[in-house]
């Protein structure tokens, strides 16, 4: 017979049918405990907060660690009859959707956002899973706490941990935000090779354990090779449901041509970010509109279009990192947002969105097999079109071959981690991510 220790964290135990009876009665009358039977198993979930070395409970279990695996957390672990609640208010069945980097600054402002019904909409239950790091795991149950405090009446499960094969079992939606950053002196092979290991086993992990159409949308960066090397290791999964977040990209070229054009950025639609999240991005201001209307008929300043506001894009996180001091961690959040909701509701007729997606099959004739951000269109049920009918000239042609060179090299970089080979790493010098300078 196993001895569990209960900490004063929370714990989670697995039980065979026959063991529940007993313990659930034992652990209830002696403390607070919640007990919760998961469907269709064998097994529940049970937890209990208690005061240090208390009383030693007698448990014919083994035990886990409670930081190895993902647990309900805290008010959370209560039951609640969603089925009774969707009868009377005609919610939706729960999502479940996983965070990975759930105590990094981008997820501060996230989690509050999907957890108010702000993304999925007013009727949408959700289950929030948050994938940390071993190092986060005590500010990850900071992040929990807060969503608690918050009492958002949609928020109906929250479960942290730092196994990837936990956290993401049967998740809907993987928001995969947490990464290394670059550091001084990190070479970008290096981040590369960094990163692309914590992306190949979390693409790995869902391709194990997720729901089969799962939507994974990849923040942390280099977010196009990693969200590759993802799909690479999730062959279970459509590769076309993985994305690379370029919205930020989007978002930053409209504010910029709405500046320059005296109006307001709601005026501008058709806007294309192509290419790498990093400095050889391209915003397209030849198949963009301003008020409907082309934007090289709105503005005449066409050398700014072309030496200016390229960079000025480009350069847009380098900048804001150089006043803050830190990067666009809540205007990310934001377009990760507008990410979600531009693949769950329709887009509007004649208009379109950019997003990081795998190029097999693309139009443009763009390189296959990598993952770049081009114009989407989608009938909001999460999954999408690329536009066909989009124009080029020579500028624009020959500053997406520079973004998809640099694809290529980074690919070739990560040969080891996408099962092709022997990586060789001849990455071009002058490319950077959009947050350095
Ligand atoms: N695509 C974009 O538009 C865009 C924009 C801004 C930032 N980013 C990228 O997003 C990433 C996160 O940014 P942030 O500001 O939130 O960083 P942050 O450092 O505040 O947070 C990252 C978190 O991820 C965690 N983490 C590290 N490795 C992990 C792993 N293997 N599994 C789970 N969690 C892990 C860290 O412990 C940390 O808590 C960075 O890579 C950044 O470059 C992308």
């Amino acid at each position: 017979m196993a001895v569990a220790e209960l900490t004063p964290s929370y714990t989670k135990i697995h039980l065979h049918s026959s063991e529940l009876s007993f313990l659930s009665t034992r652990l209830f009358n002696q403390r607070q405990c919640a007990f919760r039977p998961l469907p269709k198993t064998q097994h529940a979930r049970i937890s209990c907060s208690v005061a240090p070395n208390q009383v030693q409970v007698p448990i014919p279990v083994q035990t886990e660690d409670p930081k190895s695996k993902a647990d309900c957390y805290g008010v959370f672990c209560l039951t609640y009859d969603l089925k009774a609640e969707e009868e009377t208010r005609s919610w939706k069945k729960l999502i479940n959707i996983a965070v990975s980097g759930a105590a990094g600054m981008i997820s501060n402002h996230l989690l509050f956002k999907i957890a108010s019904g702000e993304v999925f909409g007013p009727d949408q239950p959700i289950a929030l899973k948050l994938l940390g790091s071993e190092k986060s795991f005590q500010a990850l149950e900071g992040v929990a706490m807060e969503l608690e405090d918050s009492l958002f009446p949609l928020l109906r499960e929250v479960s942290i941990g730092i196994d990837p094969y936990e956290v993401f079992q049967d998740v809907e939606w993987a928001l995969l935000i947490g990464a290394k950053p670059r550091g001084p002196g990190l070479e970008r092979a290096d981040l590369l090779d960094i990163n692309g290991n914590i992306f190949a086993e979390q693409g790995k992990a869902l391709n194990a354990v997720a729901s089969r159409n799962v939507k994974v949308i990849v923040v942390g960066n280099p977010c196009n090779t990693n969200a590759l090397i993802c799909l690479k290791n999730a062959p279970n999964i459509p590769a076309k449901n993985f994305h690379a977040l370029t919205r930020l990209d989007e978002n930053r070229a409209k504010c910029q041509l709405a500046l320059k054009a005296g109006v307001f950025y709601d005026k501008v639609s058709n806007m294309t970010i192509w290419g790498n999240h990093s400095t050889t991005q391209v915003p397209d201001f030849l198949n963009a509109r301003i008020n409907g209307l082309p934007v090289k008929d709105v503005i005449k300043d066409h050398k700014w279009l072309e030496e200016e506001f390229t960079v000025k894009v480009q350069k847009r996180g380098g900048v804001l990192i150089q006043k803050w001091g830190r990067s666009s961690a809540a205007s990310t959040s934001v377009s990760i947002v507008d990410a979600i909701r531009s693949l769950v509701t329709p887009t509007p007729e004649g208009d379109w969105f950019s997003s990081g997606v795998y190029t097999n099959g693309n139009p443009y004739g763009i390189a296959e097999d990598i993952v770049f951000s081009m114009p989407c269109r989608s009938k909001g049920d999460g999954d999408y079109e690329l536009v066909k009918d989009v124009m080029f000239d020579a500028f624009l042609r020959k500053k997406i071959s520079k973004s998809e060179a640099e694809l290529l090299a980074e690919k070739r970089c990560v040969a080891h981690l996408t099962g092709e080979g022997v990586a060789v790493c001849d990455l071009p010098d002058d490319t950077m991510l959009p947050g350095e300078m």
